[in-house]
C-alpha cells in the first residue's frame, strides 16, 4: 500500500508532469550537487547561482532575481477559509473551492522540462513534540536549495511522518514569475499552501512565514499555543544566570540584529535561538516556553556590517553549513563579493548592481536593493545557543515588542500586566519597508508585527493572547522598544544595535525587581539614570526626548487606532476596548 507522503507525490507528479522527480534527503553530497546544477541552469535568463569569493565568503553563491520578484506580495496572498469573518478583515480572502480552481489552473502541466523537488522537513527540533513535519514540492532550485538551509530537511521527516496523513502540505512552481500569474494561498483547515509566479523568500519558502506563522497560528490557535513573529535569545547576565527574551518587530525592523546582538555592556552576551519565528507553548510548569521551527536566517543585508552586527558578519563567513545564499545585493567585481549599503564606509569602484548592471552611483539610488537578503545556516552562527534544539524550548522572562516610529512612540516602556501588554501590542503602528511590495515609509498598524501574518481573524486573535496569559503561572513582563524614533534634522536619536543592549539591561532589571519604574499615561518609564548609559555620549535632553509621550502625536495614534479597531467589529475583545478607553482618559482625550 502507498503511504500518504508517496500518495501526495504521486498526486503531484500527474498535476506538475515534471521531467524528474527528486526527493530530498537533507545530505552534504545532495547540497553540493543541487549547487551544481543551479550554477548550470538558467531561469528567467539568468543563471541560478553564482559562486562567490571562496577565501572571503566560503560556501557562498550569488542569486540574482526577475526584478520584479524582490519582496513578498501582500496583495496577493490569501487566506482560504470557509468563511470571509474566519479570515477576517487583516487578510484578503477567497473561498476555498475558487482559489484552487485558480491554482490548479497555473499548477497544470507547470514543470514540464523541469524537475519536481519534493523536500521533506521539520518545523522545530525533531525530538520536540511541539515540531511539526512538513512536504514542500518545488520546481526552483534555488528553493530547494534555502529549504534546506531554513529549515530540518530530510529523512528524519519521512520517517517521524511515517504512514500518517498528517503533514503540512506546500505547494510551489515559481512559473513564469509573471505577477500576473501570482498567488499564494493558504488553506488553513487542510494544512495546505499553493504558491506560484515567484521565488522570493515569503512567498517560496513555505515553511516560513506560510506554514510557520499563517498556517501555525491558526493551529495555534486551535490547540492552545502561539506561532509568531518573533525572535528568541537568552542574554547572559555578569553573574552568569541567562534569561530569555522573544522579540517582535515588524519586517525589516531589527529581528535579526537583536538576535545576533553583541552587548556594549561588560559580562552580557546574547545567545542566539531564532531570528524570526518562535513557536509558544505552556510548559509542564506554567511557564511559557519558545522553540524556533526554523534551521537558519533570512537576513536584510543592507545596513549589516562590521560595526553594527559583527556576529552576523562572522556568520556569514563561517564554512561549517553549505551552502550561504546572496540575494540581489551588489557585487564587487575587483574580488567577487557581495556587497551592499553599510557593508563598509567607502563603496567599492568596481560594482555590478542589483540588476546586474554597472554600478553608477549618479543614476542607482543603491547598489544593492534594500530587501536584499541573505540565507545562512543558524548552525553558523558563532552564539548559537546550546538549547537551541532543547525540545521543551526556553523559558521566557521578558516580550519586547518594537515598531519603526520616527515619531510618537518612545525608546522603552513597560506595560503594567499581561492584558496590559497584550493591548500595547495590539495597537502597535510600523512604517512600511522594502521586505514587502508597495510604499515605504507609511504608518500602518501592525499589532504584534503580524498583521502579514496572522492566519485568522485578528480580533480572535486578540482574544488567544489574552485566553494564553490565564493559563501561565509566571508571566513574563511585556515592553515595547522603538530604536527608530528621529529628531528634527531626521537622525536617528538613538544609537541602536549594540548600544539596544543598554535597553534590555533595564528590562532584566525590571525583571528582577532590581529597579522602579515610574507611572505615565501609556506605562512604564525608567526611573532617572536607570538606563546604564556608561561610554556613551548622548545628551541627557536627547534622553528626554527619546522617552517623551507628546499628547498631541498620541491624539493622532487614538484615531489610528481607533479606526484599525472598528474594523473588526465586536471581535475585538471587551478588556482591549477597556484599555483604549482608559488611554484615551489618561491622555485628557
Ligand atoms: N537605526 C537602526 N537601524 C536598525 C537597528 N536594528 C536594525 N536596523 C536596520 O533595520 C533593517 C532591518 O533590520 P533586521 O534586523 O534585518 O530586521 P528584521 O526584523 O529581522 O527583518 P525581516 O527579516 O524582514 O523580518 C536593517 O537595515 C538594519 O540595519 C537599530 O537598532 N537602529
Ligand atoms: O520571509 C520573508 O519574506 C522575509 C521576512 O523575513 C519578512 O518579510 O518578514
Ligand atoms: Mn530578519
Amino acid at each position: 500500500m502507498a503511504t500518504p507522503i508517496e500518495l501526495f507525490i504521486e498526486e503531484m507528479q500527474k498535476l506538475f508532469q515534471p521531467d524528474e522527480v527528486y526527493i530530498m534527503d537533507g545530505s552534504q553530497e545532495e547540497a553540493e550537487k543541487l549547487a551544481n546544477i543551479a550554477q548550470k541552469s538558467k531561469v528567467d535568463g539568468k543563471i541560478v547561482l553564482e559562486k562567490l569569493n571562496e577565501k572571503e565568503y566560503p560556501n557562498s553563491y550569488y542569486h540574482r532575481s526577475n526584478t520584479n520578484d524582490v519582496a513578498r506580495t501582500e496583495h496577493l496572498t490569501f487566506v482560504c477559509t470557509p468563511s470571509k469573518t474566519e479570515a477576517g478583515p487583516n487578510n484578503n480572502w477567497m473561498d476555498p473551492v475558487e482559489a484552487k480552481e485558480k491554482m490548479m489552473g497555473f499548477f497544470k502541466g507547470a514543470m514540464k522540462g523541469r524537475t519536481m523537488y519534493v523536500i521533506p522537513f521539520v518545523m522545530g527540533p525533531p525530538k520536540s513534540k511541539y515540531a511539526k513535519n512538513c512536504i514542500q514540492v518545488t520546481d526552483s532550485v534555488y528553493v530547494a536549495l534555502s529549504m534546506r538551509i531554513m529549515a530540518r530537511v530530510g529523512k528524519q521527516a519521512v520517517e517521524r511522518i511515517g504512514s500518517s496523513s498528517d503533514f503540512f502540505r506546500g505547494v510551489h512552481s515559481i512559473g513564469d514569475v509573471n505577477p500576473d500569474r501570482r498567488f499564494i494561498m493558504h488553506f488553513p483547515q487542510e494544512n495546505l499552501v499553493m504558491s506560484f509566479g515567484s521565488g522570493y523568500g515569503g512567498n517560496a519558502l513555505l515553511g516560513k512565514k506560510c506554514y510557520s506563522l499563517r498556517i501555525g497560528s491558526y493551529l495555534g490557535y486551535q490547540e492552545g499555543w502561539l506561532a509568531e513573529h518573533m525572535i528568541i535569545i537568552g542574554v547572559e547576565v555578569p553573574d552568569g544566570k541567562v534569561i530569555y527574551f522573544l522579540g517582535a518587530f515588524p519586517s525589516a525592523c531589527g529581528k535579526t540584529n537583536l538576535a545576533l546582538l553583541e552587548p556594549v555592556l561588560k559580562g552580557y552576551k546574547v545567545w542566539t535561538l531564532g531570528d524570526d519565528i518562535a513557536w509558544i507553548n505552556v510548559g509542564e510548569d506554567g511557564r511559557l516556553y519558545a522553540i524556533n521551527p526554523e534551521a537558519g536566517f533570512f537576513g536584510v543585508a543592507p545596513g549589516t556590517g562590521l560595526k553594527t552586527n559583527p556576529i552576523m558578519i562572522k556568520t556569514l563567513k563561517n564554512d561549517k553549513f553549505f551552502p550561504t545564499l546572496f540575494t540581489n545585493t551588489a557585487v564587487d567585481n575587483s574580488d567577487n563579493t557581495p556587497w551592499w549599503e553599510g557593508a563598509s564606509d567607502e563603496i567599492p569602484s568596481d560594482l555590478t548592481n542589483w540588476q546586474g548592471q554597472k554600478y553608477d552611483k549618479n543614476l542607482d539610488k543603491a547598489a544593492a536593493h534594500p530587501n536584499s537578503r541573505f540565507t545562512v545556516s543558524i548552525y553558523n552562527c558563532p552564539t548559537l545557543s546550546p538549547e537551541y534544539n532543547n525540545p521543551k524550548g526556553v523559558p521566557i522572562s521578558g516580550i519586547i515588542f518594537g515598531g519603526r516610529r520616527k515619531d510618537t512612540i518612545p525608546l522603552v516602556y513597560e506595560a503594567k500586566d499581561w492584558n496590559s501588554g497584550v493591548f500595547t501590542a495590539s495597537i502597535i503602528g510600523s512604517e512600511t519597508t522594502a521586505a514587502s511590495s508597495g510604499q515605504v515609509g507609511n504608518v500602518r498598524r501592525d499589532p504584534m508585527a503580524m498583521l502579514p501574518f496572522c492566519g485568522y481573524n485578528m480580533g480572535e486573535y486578540f482574544q488567544h493572547w489574552i485566553n494564553i496569559g490565564k493559563k501561565v503561572k509566571k508571566l513574563p513582563k511585556i515592553f515595547m522598544v522603538n530604536w527608530f524614533r528621529k529628531d528634527e534634522n531626521g537622525k536617528f536619536m538613538w544609537p541602536g544595535f549594540r548600544d539596544n543592549s543598554r535597553i534590555i539591561k533595564w528590562m532584566i532589571y525590571r525583571i528582577e525587581g532590581k529597579t522602579g519604574a515610574k507611572e505615565s499615561e501609556i506605562g512604564l518609564f525608567p526611573e532617572e539614570n536607570a538606563i546604564d548609559l556608561s561610554g556613551l555620549d548622548i545628551k541627557k535632553e536627547t534622553m528626554e526626548k527619546l522617552l517623551k509621550v507628546d499628547k498631541q502625536d498620541w491624539k493622532r495614534e487614538v484615531a489610528m487606532i481607533e479606526e484599525f479597531y472598528a474594523k473588526f467589529g465586536d471581535k475585538i475583545p471587551r478588556d482591549l476596548r477597556k484599555h483604549l478607553t482608559e488611554l484615551k482618559k489618561k491622555l485628557g482625550l
